[in-house]
């Protein structure tokens, strides 16, 4: 059988979508000298792949932060250069892919468990911009994305954790388990991560449930990103992109 590729349209029906959104948002953002934060999953790898071919075109001088051991690798294989929070604590962009978008620009983020490293990113920089195929872009939370609100926890809490979220916030919270090891997933920072299955009737008020879960001793971070994007780039299997930005921005 021969080798496929990540980025192999035969093995991601989305791809068309994803590299679409991830190419204009790239060609629309990403300027010379600028600090740009590098976010997580399949849809950024075609963001790195137009980066890399705009840096040898234009000779484009820009540090990439990465937000995972994913993109960091990514980063390095694609010889650009790699930067640190401790010498780039202010960045001028950060580009991420995201489970799911609300009508609001609010995001659900951290399928792929990189939640924390990618809301530290993409809080320190001026421009929070989302890439994503349209089967994303949704009007409420959990309409698209059924796999839950992803919790990173830290491991000793997980049972408690899970108890207080059910009690205080309703619905399940499902510990994620790893498909090739026997066990749960741990994140980059040693940690596990909590799926929280909400009720969607009536849909949480966002920015309370996200108080809420943050109050738990044991929470580390949470993959509701709310506020944070200032737009959103969605692509079709066509290679449309549709582009909404945040009401206030
Ligand atoms: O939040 C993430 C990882 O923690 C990803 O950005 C999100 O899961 C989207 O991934 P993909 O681009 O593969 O659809």
């Amino acid at each position: 059988m021969g080798k496929t590729s990540e980025n192999d349209v035969t093995e991601d029906p989305a791809l068309a979508g994803k590299r679409a959104a991830a190419y204009r948002a790239v060609d629309e953002h990403i300027r010379d000298n600028q600090i740009v934060g590098i976010g997580s999953g399949t849809t950024i790898v075609s963001a790195v792949e137009r980066i890399v071919e705009r840096v040898r075109a234009e000779n484009l001088s820009i540090v990439c932060i990465p937000t995972s051991f994913q993109a960091k690798q990514l980063i390095l294989e694609n010889h650009l250069p790699l930067g640190t929070l401790d010498q780039y604590p202010q960045l001028d962009i950060a580009l991420d892919g995201a489970d799911e978008v609300d009508a609001d620009l609010n995001l659900i983020k951290g399928g792929g468990g990189c939640l924390t490293q990618e809301k530290i990113i993409a809080s320190c920089a001026k421009e929070f911009i989302i890439i994503a195929d349209d089967r994303k872009d949704s009007a409420v939370l959990g309409r698209y994305w059924n796999k839950g609100i992803p919790i990173e926890v830290v491991p000793m809490a997980y049972c408690p954790v899970q108890l207080k979220i059910q009690q205080q916030l309703g619905g399940k919270a499902v510990l994620r388990m790893a498909h090739r090891k026997a066990g749960p997933i741990v994140t980059d920072n040693g940690n596990f991560i909590l799926d929280w299955m909400f009720s969607s009737e009536p849909t949480p008020e966002w920015i309370e449930a996200d108080r809420k879960l943050h109050c738990i001793p044991g929470v580390l971070e949470t993959g509701l990103f709310l506020n944070m994007a200032k737009a959103a780039y969605f692509g079709t299997a066509d290679g449309l992109v549709t582009v909404r930005t945040r009401p206030s921005s």
